[in-house]
């Protein structure tokens, strides 16, 4: 099938236009991310619909601007006498300080005249002006892509002309809380025009949970496993990040030109380490709050003071508001105070520049990159943190990385990560980079260097494609709720009394060891070595003859009862007398039959899709962390993976996960201690055991109840009811059994279980705080208590 045409429809075009006489234009690439993310695009016929950055009013002059841009795959928009207050006004001034948590300021020029809405009235003229220019190019098939805030009422407008227009509108900056954008006069007009689109898509899960968030508020519509629906329209919300395009950042570092002025530059920097901040002089970037921690860098640490430089690009953005202006006189203002108070007659330690740089230096600079320092107070992605870590050569430098940046949730695991409000903890990260070990930073650049090859910007706009043109995307969907998490308090519990377990082990008749496999009949694992993929789960060798032995004996029953998958436990048990009981007890088998399975006919799995793309996201993000999938579960482990990075992932991904496709489905959540478990509600070894103990019941030929229960394990709490299920006064719930419907036991005493206190263990590995009545440390005193077993057997 033939690509569809993509109309890449933004504000400003990749190029800026500037007359250079009546009918002849120079250009010159548009600052700021978007663009240079976007010209990345190779493998789709792309055109490019927006304004040149010029305004033009004769005929001629747009007649040969046309032209000329024509051959650059561009088409231009000449929004005239609203330009100002559509681009300066409502989209710079009112909607991205909102988004950005800024709240809107008053005013952007001192002109009574300018209200808000006569900024909104420029707002929709210049989205109008946007769809004529769209409807005069499109063509059947194509696909249209609005890209940012600029554009939030033309997808109504392509809609509204045309229903069956393939439309999407992608969001490059933050989307703020619904607290903060419900601000907005105009915000229910531009979410309604947004859900319009076929596909909506963020650069974070937190931005998609926001909108739609803001949607449910303030529209009133529903959020479900299939998007935002209103009046039977669905709109797909997804989450893609943009990246950049690697080979051009690794390709130009390596031209001669660019090695020259390595080498130069290294030169006039004299040997200083070098601190490099590249960003749009924007209120956003939090630019003098990075003169501030780098002054309380050289005012606590005296040593480096001379040796170390910061050298920021302010690239020049929006000139024509006074909130640019004052923040170009603040940066000015610490420049000259910070210098001043640390400058040498030989040095300064800052050097800013207000002005763009040409992109072969821009790569020498990133090249010999000591420390990038990235203090965004908000950022939608930071494509400056990728082009670094693309450029990194021998030496590799550091990457600072803002929490407020979209980047960070993606490179944060190859980062120092900071919050740019906090100035000390910005200056202690200045130092921890600047001390670090070469080992540890090479480490550190391995990750970033992996993910930022692997998600390039053309792989981002095929999963627009794909997403758009196809209807697979039910998975990516966010939905909102409210995060919760699950948690016991438990009684303590004693030490194991061995004794008695081998004394009622004798006296008893008809016992049923339930064990569990991982922590219980595995070696004892440390952290590091623990498994990768569960596949590599075996049993501890000095108990292989011991559990054939206590299998063969007829007067016991052992059922391992374990989340592991069927195959694993065919692996390591399918030679034993037992019954083995896979994920959870879903699947449960004798080893002398086949599995059968408990899945209820009902049971509704659809919420797995959503929570598994979930989980690959955050797998993708978190070096180390894995993914183990089955039936009816999921679970995302994370124990290789940097402590603290998981954590602070799991913490965003749980919310995602209540927010999203688990919102209104019946799944447990069980956070681990180093993993996210999600499952159909219900599965829970005990649960399962209700049915295991109807099983054995029904296929073991019992004259006398059981008298003996043992079960060990090394659970998670939500699976710690499988201690309480043999609790004595709980037992009601098993001899039930032997009187309920068809399948009840033929042969079987009045009761199937006669347990009292005395002849009853639950015992948890490694736990104090459980649900069991008893504990031992590890599974080395399981193989010993097994041991313990058969030797009474024999005896
Ligand atoms: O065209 P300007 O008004 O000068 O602004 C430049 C761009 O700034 C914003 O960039 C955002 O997009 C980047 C790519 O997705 C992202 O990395 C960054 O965090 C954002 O700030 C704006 O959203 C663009 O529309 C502008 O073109
Ligand atoms: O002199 C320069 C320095 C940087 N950049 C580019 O500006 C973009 C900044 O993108 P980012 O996503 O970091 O932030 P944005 O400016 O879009 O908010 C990056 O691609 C830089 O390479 C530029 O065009 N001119």
């Amino acid at each position: 099938m033939a690509r569809p045409r993509l109309l890449v429809v933004s504000m400003s075009l990749p190029v800026t236009a500037k007359r250079t006489g009546e009918e002849s234009w120079s250009f010159t690439m548009s600052p700021g991310g978007l663009v240079s993310a976007l010209l990345g695009l190779k493998e789709f016929e792309t055109k490019w619909i927006g304004w040149p950055g010029v305004d033009v009013h004769d005929a001629i002059g747009k007649k040969t601007l046309s032209i000329t841009l024509a051959e650059k795959g561009c088409i231009p928009v000449f929004l005239e006498e609203v330009c100002d207050q559509y681009y300066n006004g409502y989209c710079n001034n009112i909607l991205w300080p909102i988004f950005h948590y800024l709240g809107t300021p008053p005013e952007y020029r001192n002109d009574a005249t300018i209200t808000y809405q006569s900024q909104y009235e420029a707002y929709k003229k210049a989205n109008q002006i946007f769809f004529d220019v769209v409807k005069e190019h499109y063509e059947e098939g194509d696909v249209v892509w609005c890209h940012d805030y600029h554009v939030m009422l033309l997808p109504q407008y392509l809609k509204e002309y045309n229903s069956k227009m393939k439309v999407g509108w992608f969001l490059h900056t933050p989307f703020p809380s619904s607290e903060m954008y419900k601000t907005l006069p105009s915000r229910s007009d531009l979410l309604r025009s947004v859900l319009t689109a076929d596909l909506v898509g963020f650069h974070t899960y937190d931005f998609a949970r926001h909108f739609l968030n803001a949607c449910m508020c303030i529209l009133g519509v529903e959020a479900t496993s299939e998007g935002i629906v209103d009046q039977g329209k669905v709109t797909r919300v997804a989450v893609f990040p943009i990246g950049i395009e690697p080979e051009r950042f690794i390709n130009t570092s390596e031209l001669s030109e660019v090695v020259q002025y390595m080498k130069k530059f290294k030169n006039d920097f004299g040997g200083r380490k070098l601190i490099l901040g590249v960003d749009r002089l924007d209120t956003i970037k939090g630019i003098p709050q990075k003169y501030q921690a780098f002054e309380k860098f050289l005012e606590e640490n005296a040593e480096w003071r001379g040796k170390v430089m910061l050298l920021q690009i302010a690239v020049p953005t929006r000139n024509g508001i006074g909130e640019y202006q004052k923040i170009k006189d603040q940066c000015h203002y610490h420049v000259g105070r910070i210098n001043g108070r640390f400058g040498s007659i030989s040095s300064v330690p800052i050097i800013h520049l207000d002005c763009s740089i040409d992109f072969n230096q821009l790569c020498a600079l990133y090249a010999i990159t000591d420390v990038l320092l990235v203090t965004s107070l908000r950022d939608g992605m930071n494509l400056v943190s990728s082009e670094f870590i693309a450029c990194q050569k021998a030496e590799k430098g550091v990457l600072i990385l803002s929490e407020f940046a979209g980047a960070g949730q993606s490179l944060g695991a190859g980062a120092i990560l900071v919050n740019p409000w906090n100035i000390k903890e910005v200056s202690s990260a200045i130092g921890e980079a600047l001390n670090m070990s070469h080992e540890e930073k090479e480490r550190k650049h391995k990750i970033n260097f992996q993910y930022v090859k692997t998600h390039s910007t053309q792989q981002w706009a095929d999963d627009f494609m794909k997403l758009t043109l196809t209807n697979i995307l039910c998975s990516k969907l966010i939905e909102i709720t409210t995060s919760a998490e699950l948690g016991a308090g438990l009684a303590a519990t004693l030490e194991l009394p061995e004794h008695d377990v081998i004394q009622q082990y004798s006296k008893s008749n008809n016992r049923l060891l339930i064990l569990g496999f991982y922590g219980t009949l595995t070696q004892p694992m440390k952290n590091q070595e623990r498994r990768g993929d569960g596949m590599n789960l075996e049993l501890h060798p000095q108990l292989k003859e011991r559990l054939k032995e206590l299998c063969s004996d007829p007067k016991t029953t052992v059922v391992v009862l374990s989340r592991s998958e069927k195959c694993i436990l065919d692996k390591n048990f399918g030679e034993y007398n037992m019954w083995l009981a896979a994920e959870n007890g879903m699947f449960l088998r004798h080893t002398s039959g086949e599995w059968v399975t408990r899945i209820p006919e009902h049971m509704n799995l659809e919420w797995i899709d959503g929570v598994k793309h979930v989980f690959k996201y955050f797998t993708e993000r978190t070096p180390g962390s894995y993914l183990e999938t089955s039936e009816a579960s999921l679970v995302w482990n994370y124990e290789n993976a940097d402590a603290e990075f998981g954590r602070a992932q799991a913490r965003d991904m749980l919310q995602h996960l209540w927010a999203g496709p688990i919102s209104n489905a019946s799944v447990d959540v069980v956070r681990g201690g180093q993993s996210v478990e999600v499952h159909a509600v219900g599965v829970t070894k005990g649960s399962a055991m209700e049915r295991i103990l109807g099983e054995i019941v029904h296929n073991k030929s019992m004259a006398t109840p059981i008298d003996y229960v043992l079960c060990i394990g090394c659970f998670l709490g939500k699976d710690e009811d499988v201690y309480t299920f043999f609790e004595p006064e709980l037992t009601k719930k098993a001899k039930s059994l032997s009187s309920s419907g068809s399948d009840s036991p033929k042969k079987v005493s009045s009761t199937i279980v006669d347990l009292k206190g005395e002849n009853y263990f639950s015992v948890a590995i490694g736990q104090t705080h459980t649900k069991a009545r008893y504990f031992l440390d590890s599974s080395d005193d399981v193989v010993k208590l097994i041991g313990k077993l058969c030797t009474h057997n024999n005896a």
